[in-house]
């Protein structure tokens, strides 16, 4: 981990804690919606610190694996782990799962939950993938096409190069947001992200759905 990763990852939580300040001095509550992965888990540390009127603010995610909650990989523990500790555990967690066998079970009690939230969202953070993924909407995903564009909230699907299947805000819901932020670190990503820019063909890289958002755009090396 570089020292400016983490610098850039306190920038991110300033940045983010100051826009759900400025949306909670006229709403009652607001919505944060972060990304799972790697990446985000020093902003979730440096973010969680922060004081804020938190017992008003939803937090929920822009993709889910279809794991327990208690899986390594799922990303609602990586958000309890992380972020939902110290002034922040007072945040109300919205997860993407349910108790059903898979995703095509429980997306419509997902997609009701998530549609009870105050959208839009103060802060919608992305994350991407080498392969130019963001949320789960992935090259490969059988229903990329679906994902982006569906007006439904929330998409269940199948990605022949994970291991498991996955839930995901349609690019449509992802884009109910006042703000979208692209988070990223490296060199590789940089370079995909370069190459998103120079073309428009959303299926070979899915993150160029939100470029023109616009997009805030939090890069380390
Ligand atoms: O993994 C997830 O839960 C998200 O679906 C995914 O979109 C993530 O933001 C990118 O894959 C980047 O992941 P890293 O931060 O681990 O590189």
């Amino acid at each position: 981990m570089y020292a400016s990763r983490e610098r850039l990852a306190r920038q991110l939580a300033e940045a983010v804690a100051e826009a759900l300040r400025i949306d909670l001095a006229y709403q009652e509550r607001a919505l944060l919606v972060v990304s799972g992965g790697s990446t985000p888990v020093p902003f979730f540390q440096a973010l969680a610190n922060i004081e804020l009127p938190w017992e008003r603010v939803d937090v929920t995610l822009a993709d889910e694996r279809w794991v327990d909650e208690a899986a390594e990989d799922s990303n609602a523990r990586l958000v309890r782990e992380h972020l939902l500790t110290g002034a922040a555990e007072a945040a109300n967690f919205v997860s993407l799962t349910t108790a059903d066998a898979t995703p095509e079970q429980g997306v419509s009690v997902v997609a009701s939950r998530v549609e009870r939230l105050t959208w839009p969202a103060s802060v919608v953070i992305l994350g991407m993938g080498g392969d130019g993924h963001t949320a789960s909407l992935f090259p490969d995903s059988r229903e990329l096409g679906l994902a982006l564009s569906t007006d439904d909230s929330v998409v269940a699907v199948r990605t022949p190069s994970q291991p498991q299947a996955r839930i995901t805000l349609s690019a449509a819901r992802l884009h109910q947001a006042r703000r979208h932020i692209l988070h990223l670190n490296g060199e590789d990503k940089r370079a995909v992200l370069a190459t998103a820019m120079a073309g428009d063909d959303v299926r070979k890289l899915p993150i160029r759905a939100f470029l023109a958002c616009p997009l805030a755009i939090y890069w380390a090396p």
